[in-house]
């Protein structure tokens, strides 16, 4: 455990150390971990417990691409991968890992194989919070946790084959067994976390429905369109666009960020480069704010809740999103982006 302290505020991050090897296998001895959905999540989570000795087993619909995932990565048919229902049935800890909408349509399934003493776990605070719109609402006689890695499920795996770890936040919902803390930190640290900090479900909610929609993913690529847009209509050619916007950022400047902090990328930069991004860093802030404020209401109003139920519920959502990416990949920036990509001398 160790304190971290920011000006005032005083939080406790639990550590790798604290729940060393031995540890996690005592304290999950007796639990089937059942992973419910082989998406993202449920893969990177899935592998890496099993990896750390974890009785898991896994939960997917047959026919489709992730089930064909589960087989190739080892899950045998009636030993260690069953129908979602069977797998909830066998397990002692159910690890909702279905996609948020497919949380809300399987729930009526879901509950009453969830008996007295068992953990249900999400990876985010989404179908407990947002209950009036998804009637996920657990028995009291379970405990109900919640482990959310801040980052991609591959980022989960790749963290922990590198033997790094990714960070998580923790929170528990519901203490029926009066051991949801510790089978929640013993889960935390076998699904591959480097360190876990506390929240509840609601603020873990709130914050990772924003950051996604916010400067994890939909402003960044908004910000960085908008940049392309302005040098492409001035005359630069599409590789120099595309180098000044993304290439430098995600291969050059991104990982200074991530060293030492932004001033120590700012430092890393010409004296000419620092006086104009000290600039103009406040009028960006200052024009984005107002969104960034309407995006928070939106999420704590449930309006981006209503909406993700809605789309990702529709039978052809997965074709939808997949025609808005091509889209996407097909767009002039990220046709450069290829081209960029393929001449780094390492993809020769
Ligand atoms: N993707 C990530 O890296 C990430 C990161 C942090 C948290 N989360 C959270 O983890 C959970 C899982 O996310 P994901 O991105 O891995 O999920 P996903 O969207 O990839 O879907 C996971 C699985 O759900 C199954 N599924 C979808 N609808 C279903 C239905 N109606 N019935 C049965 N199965 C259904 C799919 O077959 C798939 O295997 C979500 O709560 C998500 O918010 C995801
Ligand atoms: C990986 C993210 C964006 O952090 C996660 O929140 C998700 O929903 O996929
Ligand atoms: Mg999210
Ligand atoms: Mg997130």
């Amino acid at each position: 455990m160790k304190d971290m302290i920011v000006n005032e505020f005083k939080e406790v991050a639990i550590e790798r150390s604290d729940y060393p090897p031995e540890k996690v296998k005592q304290i999950l001895a007796n639990e089937t971990v059942a992973v419910l959905g082989y998406g993202v999540q449920g893969r990177g989570q899935s592998l890496n417990m099993r990896d750390n000795g974890v009785k898991v087993i896994v939960g997917q619909r047959k026919g489709g691409k992730a089930y064909d995932l589960c087989l190739e990565d080892g899950w045998v048919p009636g030993e260690t991968l069953f129908d979602p229902e069977e797998a909830a049935a066998k397990g002692t800890v159910i690890q909702y890992l279905l996609s948020d909408a497919g949380q809300k349509d399987m729930w009526p399934k879901l509950k009453p194989l969830l008996t007295k003493g068992k953990a249900l776990y999400f990876s985010h605070g989404f179908s407990i919070v947002y209950k009036d719109q998804t009637n996920v609402i657990p028995p009291a006689d379970i405990d109900v946790i919640l482990v959310a890695p801040k980052g991609s499920g591959t980022t989960v795996r790749r963290l922990f084959l590198e033997g790094r770890g990714i960070n998580s936040s923790f929170a528990i919902h519901q203490d029926a067994t009066g051991r949801a803390r510790e089978r929640c930190l013993a889960l935390g640290v076998a699904i591959g976390s480097g360190y876990l900090f506390e929240t509840t479900f609601q603020k873990e909610v709130f914050s990772d429905l924003t950051g996604e929609r916010g400067v994890l993913m939909g402003a960044i690529y908004g910000l960085w369109l908008a940049q392309y847009e302005v040098l492409r209509a001035q005359g630069h050619s599409p590789s120099e666009a595309f180098n000044e916007t993304v290439e430098e950022a995600t291969q050059s400047l991104y990982p200074l960020i991530g060293e030492r902090g932004m001033d120590w990328m700012y430092a890393n930069c010409s004296t000419t480069a620092q006086r104009g991004a000290l600039d103009w860093f406040k009028k960006f802030r200052d024009a984005s704010k107002p969104v960034f404020e309407s995006l928070y209401e939106s999420v704590k109003t449930g309006e981006e809740t209503r909406r993700t139920l809605e789309a990702n519920s529709k039978p052809d959502y997965r074709q939808s999103l997949e025609k808005e990416l091509k889209e996407i990949a097909e767009s002039e920036m990220w046709k450069a982006g290829a081209v960029v990509r393929g001449l780094r001398p390492e993809r020769q």
